[in-house]
């Protein structure tokens, strides 16, 4: 547990003009300094030991909520530049209950206290600050944004998949929800490679990972490129059943692309594989247990013939 504040330091934070809000490891609310109060309406007291993405559900898969993840899982520092974000928290000029969201710089700052981890988030209202400050502080932030997204196809890369799928599931059995995991494979890719050539590869790659990064809708679902030509999709809040309906249509669409295979390919066009596992609070617990039953069902969905989704369990 972490220590109340001291009177003093409270009254001075309370004084700041700026919010401030501090998580503890599990992203639940430690610290929420009274600026915040009357831009969103929500006191102290109310929002104390709430998880942040449930105070706010709209940062859930947002860039705040990864800057917080890189702060707590990988003692990252972030910050959120307006011009990128424009405003990254749903807060309103004080007082006033509807009208624009006001611009905000968001830092969000990782440290320990004896072994345990926080972060700190600063949040400043720029509605005022001009646009060169904007432009420098949202290059500042591609530059770091660019260390979770894969360069060939712009989608999650690896490393943001290990930390998502981390938090997703320890969300999942913290509030014993779905949670459902894909895991995407290019029928035959080194034929094409072998036939069109690397780059008409590489290209055929970014196609896959855009139509199914569009596939998937709900804010909080992730797309990641997993490998060389396999992709991966973290679906909160899905059962298997509705991740194997997601999975056929994620194949299905894929397949209509029609994008022309090499000969040597058993199909005209490009297809895919898919393997589907799901969060199941006795046996796939834990990330890995989770990856490797996605695995042998992509495994049985190879075997199978290719272009086909197989459920883990149901093969
Ligand atoms: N162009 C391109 N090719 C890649 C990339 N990463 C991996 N590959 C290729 O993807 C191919 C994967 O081949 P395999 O693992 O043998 O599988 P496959 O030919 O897709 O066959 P199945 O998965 O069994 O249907 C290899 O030829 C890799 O070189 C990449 O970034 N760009």
């Amino acid at each position: 547990m972490s220590e109340p504040l001291s009177e003093l330091a409270a009254r001075a934070l309370n004084l700041l003009n700026g919010g401030v809000i501090v998580l503890d490891a599990q992203q639940r609310i430690v610290v929420w300094n009274t600026w915040l109060t009357p831009r969103c309406g929500r006191a102290a007291n109310r929002v104390k030991g709430q998880d942040l993405c449930d105070v706010f559900p709209t940062l859930r898969g947002s860039r705040v909520e990864s800057a917080v993840l890189g702060a707590l899982t990988e003692n990252i520092p972030a910050t959120i530049a307006p011009s990128q974000v424009r405003a990254p928290f749903p807060l309103r000029e004080a007082g006033s209950f509807d009208g624009e969201y006001v611009d905000q710089l968001v830092t969000v700052t990782p440290f320990n206290e004896g072994e345990e981890r926080f972060c700190l988030i600063e949040i400043r209202d720029v509605s005022g600050t001009v646009d060169r400050e904007k432009r420098l502080l949202d290059h500042a932030e591609t530059l770091r944004a660019q260390s979770y997204v894969d360069g060939l196809t712009g989608i999650a890369n690896r490393r943001y998949f290990d930390v998502a799928l981390n938090r997703e599931l320890k969300r999942a059995i913290r509030l014993k929800a779905g949670l459902s995991l894909l895991l995407v494979d290019i029928d035959s890719f080194k034929a094409y490679n072998d036939h069109f050539g690397h780059q008409q590869g590489d290209q055929c790659l970014a196609t896959v990972a855009r139509a199914l990064a569009a596939m998937l809708k709900r804010p909080a679902d992730v797309a990641a490129r997993y490998g060389g030509e396999e992709f991966a999709a973290i679906l909160p809040d899905t059962s298997a059943e509705q991740a194997g309906v997601l999975a056929e249509a994620i194949r299905a669409e894929v397949a209509a692309l029609a994008l022309e295979h090499a000969p040597a390919a058993k199909w005209p066009m490009v297809t895919l594989s898919i393997g589907v596992s799901s969060f199941d609070s006795r046996v796939l617990n834990e990330p890995k247990a989770l990856i490797e039953a996605a695995d042998r069902a992509l495994y049985a969905a190879k075997h199978g013939g290719r272009n086909r989704v197989v459920v883990d369990g149901e093969a």
